[in-house]
């Protein structure tokens, strides 16, 4: 009988043994690990960030605040006529922001509200038939592909000119086919898988194959959200030209980045799914066009997945529902406004080349204002959409039971209540807030 002693003292035996053939193997660089790259060390020591001794991912930009190129930076080559038309989509969307803006405060609209160099820069280095999967600051992507302004209106008030829509999303939820753009949801986050699967969609489609690339913008706040790690997950481990662009702008709503996340904000996220990854000056037009360019390249050569942090500031509020003095100082927004304004940076350096002056500038605002207001006003008369609409589309073929039944409800509800629907909406446009607060006692 061997005790159990003795059978502690057998096994320690047939330990040494395996572990000596071990150091032979390992001696005679055989792999019986899985597979890593990662070299040995004997120094027991722990880490928290992705560059190493304690320093953050750095920031890449090309111009200073001066709109002056850095020392030993490489701008894009653009003419005047590019720079030109970067420059007035960046000034279309703050134009549009301030008319939709007063316009929902009269309550024809639920909401909106903008973001700049980001999104035109970006705009600017993809091809026009890249798949785009927003969240819903990126409306400047559609401007640049050509969606118009009657078509941005027709969405905001979802009459006859939203083709795709219909009238049933809400305000700046667009979506059109024929721009590669595909519909905003409001649930945050959802569009980081999809786009996985979008970009996997092009790798398998013998016409678009290393042509074309799926492109995601979220906010750090939906960062947040599990789908991003899915997201990632999945452009990671199934390859795919899936360029994600993170837009980090400080605030997901009332909460600040700062409590957003503990690491080094969501570019440190790259590395550990294997993506390659840059941060780039957001307000900066020209480093984000390098950067996006660079990174769309990546994603078609090598068929994976890229990420962009672009750093912003959001000096607006959320939206039309949110007051954001309540939770920042009103003088953090006006120097940041001041100090870091990706539009005053650009402009900047066009003068600084002879292609813009004071007189251009004058003539740019009038000029957009008055688009603006025109395709407003043009808008605001067309004809909605029929509320019967609002159950097509959905399924092909015959109309399922259940449909049919709310169908049928909402038609009893109208000839019931419907004189009584008028009145209420003229009374709650009588709010500032469009009734919003009203409808949240109700
Ligand atoms: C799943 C989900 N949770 C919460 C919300 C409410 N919500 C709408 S926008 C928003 C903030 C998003 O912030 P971020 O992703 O950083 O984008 P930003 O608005 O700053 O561009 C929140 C919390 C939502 N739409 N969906
Ligand atoms: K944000």
């Amino acid at each position: 009988m061997i005790r159990p002693l003795q059978r502690l003292a057998g096994s320690a035996t047939r330990r040494t043994v395996q572990s000596s053939s071990l150091r032979r193997l390992y001696a005679t660089g055989a792999q019986t690990l899985p597979k890593s790259t990662s070299p040995i060390v004997s120094k027991l020591d722990f880490f928290n960030t992705v560059t190493g001794n304690g320093t953050t991912i750095p920031t890449y930009r090309v111009l200073d605040g001066a709109g002056q190129p850095l020392e030993g930076a490489e701008l894009p080559e653009i003419d005047e006529a590019f720079a030109r038309r970067l420059y007035e989509h960046m000034q279309l969307l703050p134009t549009l922001d301030n008319v939709l803006y007063n316009i929902q405060r009269q309550g024809k609209i639920s909401f909106y509200y903008g973001e700049e160099a980001t999104i035109i820069g970006s705009a600017a280095a993809l091809e026009n038939d890249d798949e785009v999967l927003g969240q819903y600051r990126e409306m400047g992507v559609l401007l640049w592909r050509g969606f118009g302004l009657d078509k941005i209106m027709g969405q905001c008030f979802g009459n006859k000119e939203d083709t795709s829509g219909k009238g049933r999303q809400m305000p700046v939820h667009f979506g059109s086919p024929s721009h590669h753009f595909h519909t905003i949801s409001s649930p945050l986050g959802t569009q980081i898988p999809q786009a996985a699967g979008v970009g996997y969609a092009l790798r398998r489609d013998p016409n678009r194959r290393s042509k074309s690339i799926a492109t995601c913008y979220f906010g750090e706040g939906a960062a947040s959200e599990g789908d991003f790690h899915a997201g990632m997950m999945l452009a990671s481990t199934i390859p795919s030209p899936t360029l994600y662009i993170a837009r980090n702008n400080g605030f997901a709503i009332s909460t600040p980045s700062s409590e957003q996340y503990y690491g080094d904000g969501i570019a440190a996220r790259g590395p550990g799914y294997g993506i390659d990854t840059i941060r780039v000056d957001g307000n900066d037009v020209l480093a984000v066009i390098n950067a996006v360019r660079e990174a769309r390249r990546r994603c078609l050569t090598q068929g994976r997945a890229v990420l962009v942090e672009a750093m912003s500031y959001r000096v607006g509020h959320h939206s039309t529902s949110d007051d954001s003095f309540a939770y920042r100082p009103r003088s953090e927004v006006e120097d940041r406004k001041r100090i870091d304004n990706p539009i005053l940076r650009f402009r900047y350096f066009m003068e600084s080349q002879g292609w813009w002056n004071a007189e251009a500038e004058d003539e740019l605002k009038a000029r957009l204002k008055a688009d603006v207001m025109k395709a407003f006003k043009r808008s605001e008369n067309l004809k909605r959409w029929e509320l019967g609409e609002l159950f097509t589309d959905v399924y092909g073929g015959e109309e399922p039971w259940n449909i049919t039944e709310q169908r049928q409800e909402l038609a009893g509800l109208l000839k019931k209540y419907g004189n009584a629907w008028e009145p209420w909406r003229k009374e709650l446009a009588k709010f500032s807030d469009g009734g919003e607060s009203l409808m949240k006692r109700a």
